[in-house]
């Protein structure tokens, strides 16, 4: 399982140094939503330039404008962007023409999105798909990771990521399920030591796997 780091509510230098820090634990770098709507592509660009060679996600959330923001959101150095899985399914199939085009990914969060809706965007084979529990779920309804049981893997050859609120001891629940991506944020970037806490998450992940 890959570690996608979430960079959110800081700004572009703070997410580079803390990117730096524990840039040998994890695999990809995720530039945020919040980073995004705070300093544009700006973020993807600085982020790619200082980590030309890890994955850069630019969690852009897209629900509109498939063209336009993917394009934007490639040309600044993205290699993977996201869009919402409660978008038309015209946007989706556009975000997935244009990756194709510029031979990068997308990943397609779920949050939010109906069965129905999951059931028309399984054939997208090509896109990630993440079951996300969004922060407010988490913080004003008590939702959380270690209750989600994904059984995407079991209907379609996906990739599978998670998000919202993981933590050292919810991971493991990811792990157990064979999901591709653990998507952390606060877990690492808030703790009192980050590299160390980004350290513990590569040996909770592989030790499990070994
Ligand atoms: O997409 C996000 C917020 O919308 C975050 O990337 C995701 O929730 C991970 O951050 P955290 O581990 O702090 O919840």
């Amino acid at each position: 399982m890959k570690i996608q780091l979430a960079l959110d509510r800081l700004n572009i230098q703070d997410a580079i140094k803390m990117a730096k820090l524990v840039e040998t634990e994890i695999d990809w770098i995720e530039v945020g939503t919040s980073l995004i709507k705070e300093f544009g592509m700006q973020s993807v660009k600085e982020m790619k330039k200082a980590f030309p060679y890890k994955t850069i996600l630019a969690d852009t959330k897209t629900m509109d404008n498939a063209k336009y923001e993917l394009e934007m959101s490639f040309q600044a150095g993205a290699d993977i962007v996201t869009v919402m899985g409660t978008a038309p399914l015209v946007t989706i199939k556009t975000c997935l023409e244009i990756a194709k085009e510029n031979n990068k990914k997308i990943m397609i969060d779920l949050l939010n999105t109906s069965e129905e809706q999951i059931q028309a965007l399984l054939p997208f084979t090509e896109a990630i798909f993440c079951e996300h529990i969004s922060k407010d779920e988490q913080e004003l309804a008590g939702k959380s990771n270690v209750q989600t049981k994904s059984r995407l893997k079991e209907q379609a050859v996906i990739e599978v990521a998670a998000a919202g609120g993981i933590t050292l001891e919810t991971v493991q629940n990811l792990v157990e399920q064979n999901l591709d991506v653990a998507i952390i944020g606060s877990a690492i970037t808030k703790a009192k030591n980050p590299q160390e806490t980004a350290e513990n998450f590569k040996k909770q992940i592989g030790g499990i796997l070994s």
